[in-house]
């Protein structure tokens, strides 16, 4: 039997990751409820989240090696940012349009797994928004998600 790919691989490498963030930031920016929110990012941040994902997938450390960044850092972005649960499915549906749009693998096994870091990731990040200090340090792993289900419930 083939080996499993990673989701990183089956999703298309690294163009697919940069094309799916560069679009999706294109129509947050234009969008009534998140435009204001991200009004303010740098230039390189659609890159910086499309190599932190990719990390995540199963991809080149980018995230960690190039861009000097690590889980604590990313989780720095979001504290105080005061996020809340309609930003944050109008951030997934956004996504998963822009997913759709970039002709990303449609079988449902891939989607299951993108919906199901992307309900983890964002949900983690409003969390985090409620917060005035990082609950991580420098030393915490880059999380890490694959083709199963998640190993249990959240408990911080
Ligand atoms: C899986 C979910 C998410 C991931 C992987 C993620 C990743 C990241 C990363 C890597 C950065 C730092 C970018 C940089 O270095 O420039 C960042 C910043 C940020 N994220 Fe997220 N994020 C997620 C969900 C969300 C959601 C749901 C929201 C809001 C609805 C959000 C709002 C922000 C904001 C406001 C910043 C800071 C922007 C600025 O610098 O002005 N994030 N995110």
């Amino acid at each position: 039997m083939e080996p499993t790919p990673t989701l990183y691989d089956w999703a298309g490498g690294e163009a697919a990751f940069q094309n799916l963030f560069r679009r999706f930031y294109d129509k947050v920016l234009q969008d009534d409820l998140l435009g204001p929110v991200f009004r303010n990012m740098s230039p390189d941040h659609p890159t910086h989240v499309a190599h932190f994902v990719a990390e995540v997938f199963g991809g080149p450390k980018r995230y960690t090696q190039d861009d000097g960044g690590s889980h604590a850092i990313m989780i720095a972005h979001h504290i105080g940012k005061m996020l809340d649960d309609t930003k944050r499915k109008r951030w997934i549906q956004l996504l998963l349009d822009t997913a759709d749009d970039n002709g990303l693998p449609a079988d449902p096994e891939f989607r299951s797994a993108l919906v199901g870091y992307l309900e983890w990731g964002t949900r983690i990040a409003v969390i985090n928004s409620q917060l005035t200090e990082n609950p991580l340090n420098d030393t915490d792993p880059m999380p890490k998600w694959g083709w199963g289900e998640t190993k249990g419930p959240y408990r911080p």
